[in-house]
């Protein structure tokens, strides 16, 4: 059975999986990406081939590669290395689940197979156990995502009963806004050491008040200091300034979700802000626009949330 040891909590990066120019995994620059994330970001805690990281449109070999990289380059300097192995082959799953074991990952996430879908609690469960089996060792952590998914079934009904038929299970990466649901799988199981894990970046409040332990996240990778800002004035009690903090990552995220913001945008975002080209995504994503990379520059520069951002670029809209 998993040991238990340490907890899950905190910000987790969802990482992005960087590519070159002409669509190859680019190896070279992890180890820059996990220094940027902990030493300009705050953020110690990655999930890997998730879909941030385009895990489902990597192939077998690409995400067992990608997954051996973070796991090397993080080696000493990350808490933890989660690995999505989620698949819609179960037996693609089960080889993945194994191999993050042999890397000695920290974990591993799986979602819901969503081409030929599970209809109910129990099969999703069944789906579940078979892939945590194959890394008994392992902690397993439910990925609900069920707008990508397609599968609807509720988190917290999932929830009921599971470790007796998993017994890895450590916790859930909630991905959707029903607060009620997620509120639900934290008060029926608060007792049990779970990570709640909420993936919703700018609803993270919310779900902090609902008892979240960390999130999931892909703005993580260069927002990870504003909202740790933010998980601190929590901790502190100091919730005015949490919702400032919320705030002010929901104006960034608000004005890119009005200009179209999925994988390739949040691509084009790390590049500008971190320096480390993440290159274009894979198809079926296409790369965000030079127009998009423009105008999310200059609102990160009004919000005054980045390192890059001078004295007079301030504006009324600075956080602060
Ligand atoms: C659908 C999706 O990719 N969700 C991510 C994690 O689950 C989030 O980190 C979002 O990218 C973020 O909340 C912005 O909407
Ligand atoms: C956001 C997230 O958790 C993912 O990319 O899978």
């Amino acid at each position: 059975m998993a040991s238990p040891k340490k907890k899950l909590q905190g910000l987790v990066a969802a990482t992005l999986t960087p590519m070159t120019e002409n669509g190859e995994i680019n190896f070279s620059v992890i180890g820059r990406y996990v220094d940027y994330l902990v030493e300009e970001q705050g953020v110690k805690s990655i999930f890997v081939n998730g879909t941030t990281g385009e895990g489902l449109s990597l192939s077998i070999a690409e995400r067992r590669r990608v997954a051996e990289e973070w796991v090397t380059r993080g080696r000493n300097k990350l808490d933890q290395v989660v690995i999505h192995v989620g698949a819609l082959s179960l037996k693609e799953s089960q080889e993945l689940a194994k191999h993050a074991a042999e890397i000695r990952a920290d974990g591993i996430a799986v979602i819901a197979p969503f081409f030929l879908k599970p209809w109910n609690k129990d099969v999703l469960t069944d789906f579940l156990k078979e892939v945590a089996a194959a890394a008994p060792a392992l902690p397993f952590y439910y990925y609900h995502i069920p707008a990508l998914t397609g599968v609807k079934i509720r988190a917290e009904e999932l929830l009921d009963g599971i470790q007796e038929k998993i017994p890895t299970f450590q916790g859930l990466k909630f991905s959707d806004t029903d607060l009620l649901d997620f509120g639900q799988c934290v008060d029926q199981h608060r007792q049990r050491q779970f990570a709640f894990l909420f993936g919703v970046d700018e609803q993270l409040l919310s779900a902090l008040v609902m008892g979240a332990t960390g999130a999931v996240g892909s703005t993580y990778n260069y927002l990870g200091k504003k909202t740790n800002q933010m998980l601190e004035a929590f901790e502190k009690k100091d919730f005015s300034s949490a919702l400032n903090y919320q705030f002010c990552i929901q104006r960034f995220i608000n004005f890119v979700v009005k200009l179209g913001f999925g994988v390739s945008q949040n691509k084009a975002i790390m590049t500008l802000v971190s320096g480390i080209p993440m290159g274009p995504p894979r198809l079926p994503l296409q790369k965000a626009s030079r127009e998009f990379t423009d105008n999310a520059e200059a609102k990160l520069k009004s919000l005054d949330v980045l390192p890059f951002t001078s004295l007079e670029d301030r504006d009324v809209e600075a956080c602060s």
